[in-house]
């Protein structure tokens, strides 16, 4: 059998072929010093200074670090424990919560979709958090012994600084406040993805997570305390996230792109690996409900802004497909001839 990611990492192994990605180098320039991540106090978002902030971070990067958003330091570090100390369970104990080979719920690694596929250094937990009928609560750890009740608070204090963030950001560009959140729908989707990277021997060869963009509305991340990884393409350059302890990462989606017709970017992102430290991350995604038509807000439409995509359902669906075949999701939900 392959040896499992933990353990090559564990034995200092040289990553086997399926897991380098061709045709490029990882160590390349950080430009962070160049073009800063821009912060955003969520406490100050009643102040149009702060709110004019938040939409040019969406308009440029479309990715920003969150403070004042009310969670603790010490909060924020107990979290960041819950993982760890998940990941840290034996292997066996961990399987018990493994992900089936065609779902995408669960302990593992990637789902293998075709065989020229690169893979990632790295390891998951994705639960379903919201709605609540979606939970499986089998594939919810058992140890530690407080981890689905923590999880469980903690998502919805996301959700409320989500639902926060989506009205600010509907302010931003002069909206009814609902414009976006509306649209999500009472049954929006939130997922929690726990990841985690160990180590690598050749951090100039594999990367944690491939390029791509996220098909939520918005992601909220708990970045590790320490160890870097995250870098977000801007301006066609990879720029390092650097840790803030007390921050989370917002990521704008493909989804609040096409709700946004355009104006807000969904930022396109890789986290990279090293030799030295494991890192770890949790992801929070909130989607529309898949059932629920989403469409560019009316009010961001007009002659010098054609409408740029179509009324979409189940984007998650087209997301897959197209990851699938290799196409990018995005365009194909965009409107081609605006001509008439
Ligand atoms: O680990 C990270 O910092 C980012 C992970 C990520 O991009 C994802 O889970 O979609
Ligand atoms: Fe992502």
């Amino acid at each position: 059998m392959a040896k499992s990611v933990q353990q090559m990492s564990m034995g200092g192994d040289e990553p086997p072929s399926q897991y380098i990605v061709k045709g490029n180098s990882f160590v390349s320039k950080d430009s962070s010093a160049l073009i800063p991540i821009p912060i955003i106090d969520l406490s100050l978002l009643s102040s149009e200074g702060e709110l004019q902030k938040l939409r040019s971070a969406l308009t440029s990067a479309g990715c920003f670090q969150a403070i004042g958003h009310g969670m603790s330091s010490s909060y924020l570090d107990k979290i960041r424990e819950l993982a760890k100390q998940f990941f840290a369970l034996p292997e066996e104990e961990k399987q018990k919560y493994a992900r089936a080979v065609n779902e995408s719920e669960g302990y593992g690694n990637d789902r293998v979709v075709s065989d020229k596929q690169v893979l990632d250094w790295s390891y998951r937990l994705s639960l379903r958090i919201f709605p609540e009928k979606n939970r499986r609560l089998s594939l919810w750890p058992k140890i530690p012994s407080d981890f689905s009740e923590k999880l469980e608070e903690f998502s919805a204090k996301v959700k409320s600084m989500m639902d926060y963030l989506l009205r600010s950001m509907a302010r931003s560009l002069n909206l009814e406040e609902g414009s976006f959140l509306d649209q999500f729908g009472e049954e929006s989707l939130m997922l929690a993805r726990f990841n985690f990277y160990p180590r690598c021997s050749r951090p100039d060869l594999v990367l944690g997570v491939k390029p791509h963009t996220d098909r939520s509305g918005i992601t909220v991340l708990l970045q590790d305390k320490e160890v870097e990884g995250l870098q977000v393409l801007i301006d066609d350059n990879w720029v390092s996230v650097p840790t803030m302890p007390d921050a989370f990462v917002v990521n704008l989606g493909d989804q609040m792109q096409i709700m946004s017709n355009g104006i807000f970017k969904s930022i396109m992102h890789r986290v990279v690996t090293n030799t030295e430290n494991m890192r770890m991350s949790l992801a929070m995604f909130n989607e529309p409900d898949p059932e629920k038509e989403i469409r560019p807000v009316e009010g961001l439409i007009d002659e010098s802004r054609p409408r740029l995509y179509r009324n979409v359902k189940c984007y998650g669906d087209i997301n897959y497909q197209c990851y699938q075949e290799g196409k990018i999701a995005l365009e194909t939900v965009k409107i081609e001839d605006n001509s008439d």
